[in-house]
């Protein structure tokens, strides 16, 4: 590791965050994996599937993120020295030495990963993993695989999900380094963010550590730190391209005068403060100049600043890029500010004027830019930060780790609750698409099963409910499960953060339309196969004692 990245170490020529290490788990894996040890388990070759019941945000989709760390989580897994010790002081002192040098020596090589690549939409009930190796080493994985996977699917969702509400057009940043889960929270916000469709973040060691462009404005401090344009130390800006030097304060206040008709505003009500901090700003910054027009009030003195420093910017030959709105009615105050804009450009002939970068920030969540896209707005990029990072609307992903096999047995877990009933044995997913190239269901099979093949009807039953089946007639299909690792090697290759948000927006585009809207949308298909039906209803029948009615 190298000083400059003390916290991440590199795996797989990529960097694994140092967070991440074997006892970054629930003490009972490690009291499990004694007793296992105990019982002469520690050979049993077991398989657990990692999945969720529901998807987040009462929505019907789900973006799959976290399984690149997860690969490295597991090439990496060891105990060491230091894990060791600290074990054994807080283990009983009944526990037997040779358990710790068991541990010690404990390794991931005959681990299997099945997976289904990250970025992919997926749903319910199908393994995002599959984990397949002897039992105490599979057991002691699943608290750290969830928490890689839970947090990263469930932002990359709602990431998403603020995606599809803004449009593809949009701009979407991601501002919520300061209202994250902690540091480490913040870091996977912004990398799963991105994944999700968002466009760049704020987050400067998140653009370092994963090459997310990074963005961003200047904040209220900027503006009130400014009393007057005596501050000013620096006057003069270069005329782009030339070494001429352009007294840059007349300049403005010649703009401020000839703007002031145009926009209808009171020159001398134009606060000093916010025309010295915009023009210390553009003079730094002379190059797509963006800035914050709400600390005092935006119609009488922001926008007309912000246009003032913009038009003499102009003449000097650079591209003003826009302002931001942080407060108040942002349809009612983008639209407002647009018109302004289109005002200068008629006014003064300048085109480009009109089409300004608007940025909106605020408290903003998924419902408010649906209620923004209803009332009509002209806003063209989105500064998100809290609602994003924290997902308000669903705090957590209740992704589970299931026991499914032993030994080439499989398991079944029973519950009151049919959604808990787990589905046992080893199972591998295809999807399926119909002519229009949307998918149709998601097919999970045994591993003994036919493969399904296209333009081949084949049945696909609801896992639980009996009645509920269809014939399919798919005309593409395609694999979900992939090995990933296998004799202690990577078997896919680990794609870019670019390559997986493009795989994510792909993915979600294959989605029929009524399966992504935001309210009330159709639930998407999950099946299983008539010989996997017949083989855990079976197993389902084998295991569930009969009760007697007295
Ligand atoms: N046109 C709109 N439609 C729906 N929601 C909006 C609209 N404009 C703003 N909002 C949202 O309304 C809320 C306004 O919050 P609040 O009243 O606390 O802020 P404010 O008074 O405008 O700003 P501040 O308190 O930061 O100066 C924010 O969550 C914002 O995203
Ligand atoms: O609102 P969010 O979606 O979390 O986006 C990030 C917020 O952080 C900044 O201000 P901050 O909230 O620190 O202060 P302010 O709201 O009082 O201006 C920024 O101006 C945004 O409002
Ligand atoms: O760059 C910005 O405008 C920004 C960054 C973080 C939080 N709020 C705003
Ligand atoms: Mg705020």
């Amino acid at each position: 590791m190298s000083g400059d990245h003390r916290q991440f170490s590199t795996v797989l020529g990529k960097e694994q965050n140092g967070v991440i290490q074997p006892i970054l788990t629930d003490l009972y894996q490690i009291t499990m994996a004694y007793a296992y040890w105990k019982s002469g388990k520690m050979n049993d070759v077991a398989v657990f599937d990692l999945y969720f019941r529901r998807n987040p945000f009462k929505g019907e989709f789900t973006v799959f993120a976290g399984l690149e760390e997860c690969v490295k989580f597991i090439q990496n897994f060891k105990f060491t020295e230091s894990d060791i010790k600290y074990l054994k002081s807080v283990m009983p002192t009944s526990v037997e030495e040779e358990f710790f040098e068991y541990l010690k020596e404990l390794n991931t090589k005959t681990v299997t990963l099945f997976a289904i690549e990250e970025g992919t939409v997926v749903f319910p009930k199908i393994p995002l993993l599959t984990v397949k190796g002897p039992l105490p080493v599979v057991q002691l994985m699943e608290t750290p695989l969830l928490n890689l996977v839970n947090y990263a699917s469930l932002v990359a969702t709602n990431g998403m999900r603020f995606r599809i509400a803004a449009g593809s057009e949009s701009i979407l940043l991601e501002f919520g380094l300061r209202r994250a889960q902690g540091p480490d929270g913040a870091l996977s916000a912004s990398r799963y963010c991105y994944l999700g469709g968002f466009d760049g973040t704020s987050n400067v060691l998140a653009g370092k550590l994963y090459g997310i462009p990074v963005r961003g404005t200047h904040a209220h401090a900027f503006i009130t730190s400014f009393s007057g344009l005596s501050e000013l130390h620096n006057r003069q800006l270069v005329r782009k391209g030339t070494e001429e030097m352009v007294d840059f304060i007349p300049l403005c206040q010649k703009w401020l005068k000839q703007l002031a008709p145009v926009l209808g505003f009171l020159d001398d009500q134009v606060s000093k403060s916010e025309l010295a901090a915009f023009i210390a700003y553009a003079t730094a910054f002379p190059d797509g100049f963006l800035a914050l027009i709400d600390t005092y009030d935006v119609v009488r003195t922001g926008l007309p600043s912000f246009c003032t420093v913009a038009m003499a910017l102009h003449e000097c030959g650079y591209q003003p890029r826009g302002i931001r709105l942080d407060s108040g009615d942002l349809a009612y105050l983008s639209n407002l500010v647009r018109q302004s804009f289109e005002k200068v450009a008629r006014s003064f002939n300048v085109p480009w004027f009109s089409s300004l970068t608007i940025v909106a920030s605020n408290d903003i969540n998924e419902d408010t830019i649906h209620s923004l896209n209803q009332q009509g707005h002209s806003i063209n990029s989105f500064g998100i930060g809290t609602h994003l990072v924290t997902c308000q609307k669903q705090p957590a992903l209740g992704g589970v780790y299931k026991l499914v096999e032993v030994n080439g047995k499989p398991r079944i877990k029973l519950s009151e609750d049919v959604e808990k009933v787990t589905i046992p044995g080893r199972k591998i997913a295809y999807r399926l698409f119909g002519h229009d190239g949307n998918a149709l269901v998601d097919l999970m099979l045994k591993p003994d099963d036919e493969p399904p093949k296209s333009n081949e009807r084949v049945l696909c039953r609801h896992p639980f409910i009996e009645s509920k089946r269809a014939y399919v007639c798919p005309a593409k299909i395609e694999r979900l499960h992939k090995v990933f690792i296998e004799n202690g090697e990577v078997k896919q290759p680990l794609p870019t953060l670019t390559e997986l948000r493009s795989k994510a927006l792909c993915s979600l585009k294959s989605l029929r339309i009524d399966h992504r809207r935001a309210l009330n949308p159709t639930p998407y298909k999950v099946s299983v196969s008539s010989n996997l039906y017949s083989f855990m209803h079976d197993l389902w029948l084998d295991n569930a004692p009969i009760g007697e009615l007295s």
